[in-house]
């Protein structure tokens, strides 16, 4: 029976939830999808759903049937995980989602916290910094689905909810958790749905988890959980255990990036030095199946032990002419296609170690593989762990690490398959 209960809008932002509760002692689970059955046995079970850029209706309807499926399997708390740089556009999904679950669960309030100081995103007077740059000037302002051009979250926020946003300021955090919990009370009290929580350090992360203990919802990104495990083990409920083992499997090793985030641009330039790399022109060849096809072609007598790289990543420029052309879902669809197919293609030929760069592009490989679970297993770097799933027709699976775009050291496609 889950102690907590997660839903997340992206699945790299799922692994990344699930990596900081691993790490702090809770077994995980990722399913994939809304459940359609019984739940896999773990503290932590995060459902993992592809609603960050779907439509509103459906973004709700999703988060609606995974918080029921968590709440019928005993989960004590639910937790709605979106992204470190509050990735939505200003029609959501963030607030529409929220407001459905905080309607569902009864709860009349929410905290909203995506600090995640480790990776470099802090919370000041309610503004996001990504680094020592606001989240509006950090590149994100360029993402091709959800370019956020704003960095006052309560701002944010309150254009996606008809709910009322309050702030809770780091001077507050600061003084610690009762004063923090009487903050958040003051304003559920004075009638705001929403609190956007100030942190900069994991120390602030850590007391707003333990504020937030009794809080049937508690909404943000993977550092605002920081605190959430002590919770349970406070509570008895949390049994000391090795959550991050992971059985180990035989197989090539390969890399597909289709983030077109600093982060991973930087990366590609990196390890284009290191590994045999391909780097798709989408811009010349917009059809998934000549670029499948030149993938293949390019594959053959490179896979091994070492990694290959493929990427259809690419700068703004050009990410921007794409769209241009095609439109811009129509442009990330192809992408998403072209790499999901080149996954298969891959596994199809012997690779059981894969590491996969972008949101939505995980979201892609992983239903196109048929994956339908994925347990927790060791960090790469912050917010990425590596992960165990059964294939449909080879149930001694896969290791998977699905990266969120910014995340990850400049030499990850190394680092991530040494030892
Ligand atoms: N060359 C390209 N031209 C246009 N779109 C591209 C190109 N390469 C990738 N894309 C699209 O850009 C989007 C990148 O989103 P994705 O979620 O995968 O990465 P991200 O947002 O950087 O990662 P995260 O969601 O983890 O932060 C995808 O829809 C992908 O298909
Ligand atoms: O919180 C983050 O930045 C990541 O987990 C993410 O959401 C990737 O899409």
């Amino acid at each position: 029976m889950p102690l907590l209960g997660c839903i997340a809008d992206d699945f790299t932002g799922a692994t990344d939830l699930a990596n900081t509760l691993v790490k702090g002692g809770m077994s995980a689970v990722q399913v994939i999808g809304v459940p359609d059955g019984p739940l896999p046995e773990a503290d932590a079970v995060i459902v993992a759903l592809k609603s960050r850029t779907a439509p509103v209706a459906e973004a709700v309807r999703d988060s609606l049937a995974a918080c029921d499926a968590l709440l019928a399997a005993g989960a004590r708390q639910i937790f709605f995980k979106y992204c470190s740089t509050f990735d939505s556009t200003p029609e959501g999904n963030i607030g529409p989602v929220a407001d459905a679950l905080v309607r569902r669960l009864d709860a009349g309030f929410a905290l909203a916290c995506p600090a995640f100081p480790t990776n470099g995103r802090t919370v000041y007077q309610g503004h996001l910094f990504v680094g020592a740059a606001l989240l509006s000037e950090s590149g994100m302002e360029n993402h091709p689905l959800t370019p956020m051009r704003d960095a006052n979250l309560v701002r944010v926020l309150g254009a996606q909810t008809d709910g009322a946003v309050g702030l809770v300021p780091f001077a507050t955090v600061a003084r610690g958790t009762a004063e923090t919990r009487r903050a958040m009370t003051r304003l559920k009290e004075s009638g705001r749905r929403y609190a956007i929580v100030d942190a900069i350090t994991d120390a602030h992360l850590l007391t707003i988890g333990e504020a937030a203990a009794q809080h049937p919802l508690i909404t943000g990104g993977s550092g605002v959980a920081l605190g959430l495990p002590a919770n349970f083990r406070a509570a008895g409920l949390l049994p000391e255990r090795d959550a991050a083992a992971l059985p180990p499997v035989a197989g090539h090793a390969a890399v597909l990036a289709g983030s077109c985030s600093r982060a991973t641009l930087g990366q590609i330039g990196f390890a284009r030095d290191h590994l045999p790399t391909l780097e798709l022109d989408v811009l010349t060849t917009p059809d998934a199946d000549a670029l499948q096809r030149q993938a293949l072609d390019w594959m053959d007598g490179k896979l091994g032990d070492m990694p290959v790289l493929i990427a259809a990543s690419a700068p703004p420029d050009k990410v921007a002419a794409l769209q241009q052309r095609l439109g811009r879902d129509a442009a990330g669809a192809l992408v998403e296609e072209t790499l999901a197919g080149i996954a298969a293609a891959l596994v199809a030929r012997g690779v059981r170690r894969l590491v996969v760069a972008g949101g939505e592009t995980s979201g892609a490989v992983v239903s196109r593989l048929g994956v339908r679970s994925l347990r927790i297993g060791p960090e790469i770097d912050p917010g990425v762990p590596w992960t165990q799933a059964e294939l449909p027709d080879d149930a001694s699976g896969i290791h998977l690490a699905l990266k969120s775009g910014n995340f990850g050291a400049r030499d990850f496609f190394l680092k991530a398959f040494d030892g």
